[in-house]
């Protein structure tokens, strides 16, 4: 918090963003990566607890990728990445769902609420909050064609609920959101974390998204951070190969929140102590700005 109070100099150059930000709603994707460090983890739950508590709205969705990993590899279960989307068969969707809803998502509540927060984890199933439809991948060939590749238990999310988060949020209570949706016949889905803050900030119509990950930001082929990219130049940025694997849902789910109305869209280095707070209340921001 020291650290927060530095960077933002006092806390009367915060005042200005808290009071555009209260009442407003600013989900944060909470990374697998940056959930391995307990200093890391510390800072995020007071940064998200200290948003709560000066009336501003935060949405967590965490992710949970290398949790994933390690139980797959326990079970001896190989998965590949097709664009940054896990292959999932019915095997791997079990690991999955348990790992995610059972495992992560007690342990995010878990340490909100120890360090003084009212958080309450839900899956895509609780009170059908995240509907889905399997979702192809596209892929493009050699020759330029696209093809929509069939990965198995994979989700897009077609509706969000959010009237079951604006009810928490009335409460005061803190929505921990797992990325595990369910399909028309009860089926269960696996759903990239990004993809699912993307859809609930769209859905929300909220102030900011913040994708926390474990790296400086969008990086150029050059290695250097681009701090500002328009929405416009993210295509050739995929197809020139500058994004690849896990960051094309990144930039691709802000695209569409700020399509669906959501003002600003940050994808933030979650390895940085207090990176939600230095986003929000510095104008100096961490890491990449989607603009439109
Ligand atoms: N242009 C790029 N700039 C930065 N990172 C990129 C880029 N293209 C691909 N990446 C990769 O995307 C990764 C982030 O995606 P991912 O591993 O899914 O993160 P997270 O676990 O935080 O969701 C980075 O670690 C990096 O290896
Ligand atoms: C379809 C798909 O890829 N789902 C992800 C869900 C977890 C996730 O997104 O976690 P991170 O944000 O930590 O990468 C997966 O299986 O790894």
């Amino acid at each position: 918090m020291q650290k927060l109070i530095e960077k933002a100099t006092t806390l009367m150059e915060a005042l200005p963003y808290i009071r555009r930000f209260a009442g407003k709603t600013i989900v944060i994707k909470y990374g697998g990566h940056a959930m391995a460090d307990e200093a890391l983890k510390e800072s995020f739950a007071l940064d998200v607890i200290l948003l709560k508590s000066l009336g501003i709205n935060p949405v967590v969705v965490h992710g949970g990728g290398p949790q994933i990993n390690e139980t797959l590899k326990r079970y001896g279960i190989v998965s590949e990445f097709v664009r940054g989307m896990r292959v999932t068969d019915a095997a791997t969707m079990a690991v999955v769902e348990m790992v995610l809803t059972g495992q992560v998502n007690k342990d995010v509540v878990g340490y909100l609420n120890q360090h003084g927060g009212r958080a309450v984890g839900l899956s895509g199933k609780d009170g059908n909050l995240l509907l889905c439809k399997k979702l192809l991948q596209e892929v493009k060939q050699e020759d330029g064609c696209v093809e929509l590749v069939d990965i198995g238990y994979v989700g897009d999310v077609v509706k969000v609920n959010q009237e079951l988060i604006q009810t928490l949020e009335h409460g005061k209570f803190l929505p921990v959101i797992a990325p595990v949706g369910v399909g028309e016949q009860g089926e269960s889905y696996n759903i990239n974390a990004d993809l699912v803050a993307g859809k609930v900030a769209g859905a929300l119509k909220a102030e900011k998204l913040i994708l926390l990950t474990d790296v400086a930001g969008v990086k150029n082929q050059a290695g250097e951070l681009l701090t500002s990219i328009s929405l416009d130049d993210v295509p050739a940025l995929i197809d020139n190969g500058t994004i690849t694997g896990g960051m094309i849902p990144k930039v691709t789910c802000c695209v569409d929140a700020l399509r669906e109305g959501v003002k600003k869209a940050h994808i933030v280095d979650g390895r940085v102590l207090h990176a939600v707070l230095l986003e929000i209340f510095t104008d100096v921001g961490v890491g990449t700005e989607i603009q439109k």
